[in-house]
């Protein structure tokens, strides 16, 4: 069977160690789709362990990397640098890739900054996509199945893209606690995120308390957004989460953002006396060009297209 109900330290962990967890209609989906499912409607994340997609030697090399990514200028006159460029905070530094599940995308990218190559990161880069990626459509599946509209599912894969960010924080001074980002909630559909040794990603869960996510090995935290948290009439809500710099390490991390192309609608199905329609149709990319330069705020959603 799969997968436990475990927390560490507050978070949920989901096990999908056994392969089969991933593989719809087996047992093995149904017990981690319980899991899942419960988890999300609870604290809106969880840290999912997945030991043969995320081996150490995949985290060693993209970490491994970040130091020179992060030392190149990233844009020049003589060499505009086109991929997404996003960063929220003074005490942050953010690289992304537009769509980084094309391979395309990654190579130009990682040719952008070693012109001879770098095989070991494109390859790296491009696999950490493909598992998360993955990951973010059995989610979204085990979701949409368990309300019953598993029929939307495919559709609403199609339209989803996913961009990838590698973010590095500054070191805080000696002694001092730093603010990494403050918090806020997430405005894409969902995220998922991997980081370095380093703590300081919190989450805040429903008795307004502060947890750290102190990742086990070869695990990720996914995060529901606003944009999930819309299309679910506030079934599932997306946690308040902040990074706080207390260890005197340089912090870095990378997440697989998903964004939906189109309008997100909550479904029919999910309208009923308990759960009246929260929302009206959410055209998600005007939606976070809306929010792009106040990335730290919190429900942006329901400022945005609440009724
Ligand atoms: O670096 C982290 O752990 C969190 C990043 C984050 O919350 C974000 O980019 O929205
Ligand atoms: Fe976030």
């Amino acid at each position: 069977m799969t997968s436990c109900s475990q927390t560490v330290a507050g978070i949920p962990v989901v096990d999908f160690s056994n392969a089969d967890c991933l593989k719809p209609g087996t047992s093995s989906w149904l017990s981690a789709r319980k899991d899942v499912c419960r988890v999300l409607e609870e604290l809106g994340c969880f840290m999912a362990i997945l030991p043969s997609k995320v081996p150490p030697e995949l985290q060693k090399t993209i970490f491994g990397a970040f130091d020179e990514l992060f030392n190149f200028p990233v844009d020049t006159p003589e060499k505009p640098f086109r991929a997404g460029y996003i960063t929220s905070s003074p005490a942050q530094k953010g690289i992304g890739i537009m769509n980084g599940k094309n391979p395309k995308e990654t190579q130009e990218f990682t040719h952008h900054f070693w012109p001879d190559g770098n095989d070991q990161f494109r390859e790296s880069t491009d696999l950490y996509a493909r598992v998360m990626a993955e990951i973010d459509q059995a989610v979204t599946r085990m979701v949409f199945e368990n309300y019953g509209v598993e029929k939307y599912h495919d559709d609403h894969f199609q339209s989803t893209s996913h961009s990838l960010r590698f973010l590095k924080y500054k070191e805080p001074k000696k002694f001092e606690v730093g603010v990494g980002l403050r918090s806020h909630t997430d405005k894409n559909f969902s995220t998922i995120l991997h980081q370095n040794h380093v703590n300081g990603l919190e989450i805040n869960t429903k008795n307004d308390e502060w947890v750290v996510f102190d990742p086990l090995p070869s695990s990720v935290i996914y995060i529901v957004g606003d944009g999930f948290q819309v299309w679910s009439n506030d079934r599932i809500r997306a946690p308040r989460h902040r990074v706080t710099l207390r260890e005197n390490e340089v912090r870095c991390s990378f997440e697989l953002l998903s964004v939906n192309k189109g309008v997100i609608q909550v479904p029919d199905e999910l309208v009923d006396k308990e759960h009246p329609l929260r929302y009206k149709p959410l055209n998600h990319l005007e939606f976070l060009g809306a929010y792009r330069d106040v990335g730290e705020t919190e429900y942006a959603a329901q400022a945005y297209c609440a009724i």
